[in-house]
């Protein structure tokens, strides 16, 4: 694994949404890996848009819910106009990224139209049960709002040993089971060299007084 130092300046934001907890870690390993390359991180997590009696139907989610709630605040439009990077973390639902997280993409509106996001590096990732249940799409689906929020889309790629043994060219990943197994720690390391990778960038865009949105 490489290991970049980072100004201490570059501001990472992970917008995630998790119920049984598989994006969860994904994403405080995300934020641990930035952090200690110096970078200043808030981990947010969506709420929740389905109903209470939904999240009763299955086993843990709103014990998780509430424990995960109690940890991290929900995403602010604030902290997107925050971030120098975005690094957005999803399961994959039906094949898309959860209803919750595209709640918070859908706030962005007023960001868009005042290109508030613009120049900002963006990633993403995902969690499926199931090899080929749709990692790789829904990362890619991300792409486009990203996009049309003007964001500098920073994929994977094979820009690490990490990337040859986890997640895909376009973002780290698990397959994480019906039981939802913990991530391996061969998905942890993806999810690490993508969020350093992310911040590198960032950190050399704002070197180059290329971040336009920069808020100090
Ligand atoms: C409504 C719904 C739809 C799902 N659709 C898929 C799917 O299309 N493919 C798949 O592999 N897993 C699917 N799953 C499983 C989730 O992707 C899995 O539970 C999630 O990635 C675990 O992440 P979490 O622990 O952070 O909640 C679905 C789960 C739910 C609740």
């Amino acid at each position: 694994m490489e290991s970049h130092s980072l100004p201490d300046t570059v501001r990472l934001l992970i917008a995630f949404y998790s119920r049984s907890g598989s994006v969860e870690r994904l994403a405080v390993a995300a934020a641990a890996a930035a952090e200690a390359a110096g970078a200043t991180v808030r981990l947010r997590r969506a709420r929740e848009v389905v109903d209470e009696a939904t999240m009763r139907k299955s086993d843990g989610w709103l014990d998780n819910a509430q424990r995960q709630n109690a940890l991290y605040e929900a995403p602010a439009t604030a902290d997107a106009e925050w971030a120098d990077a975005i690094l957005f973390g999803t399961p994959c639902y039906f094949g898309a990224m959860a209803t919750e997280l595209k709640a918070f993409f859908d706030q962005l509106g007023p960001q868009w139209k005042r290109g508030a996001l613009a120049g900002k590096v963006g990633g993403a990732f995902a969690t499926a049960s199931w090899p080929h249940g749709g990692t790789e799409i829904v990362t890619f689906s991300l792409y486009a709002p990203m996009a049309h929020l003007g964001m500098v889309v920073v994929p994977t790629g094979y820009t690490d040993e990490a990337m040859l043994e986890a997640g895909s060219p376009y973002g780290a990943s698990a397959i994480v089971g019906a039981e939802n197994r913990p991530p391996r720690t061969e998905d942890l390391d993806a999810v690490r060299h993508q969020a350093r990778r992310m911040c590198a960038i960032a950190g050399a865009l704002l070197a180059a007084d290329e971040m336009p949105n920069r808020k100090d």
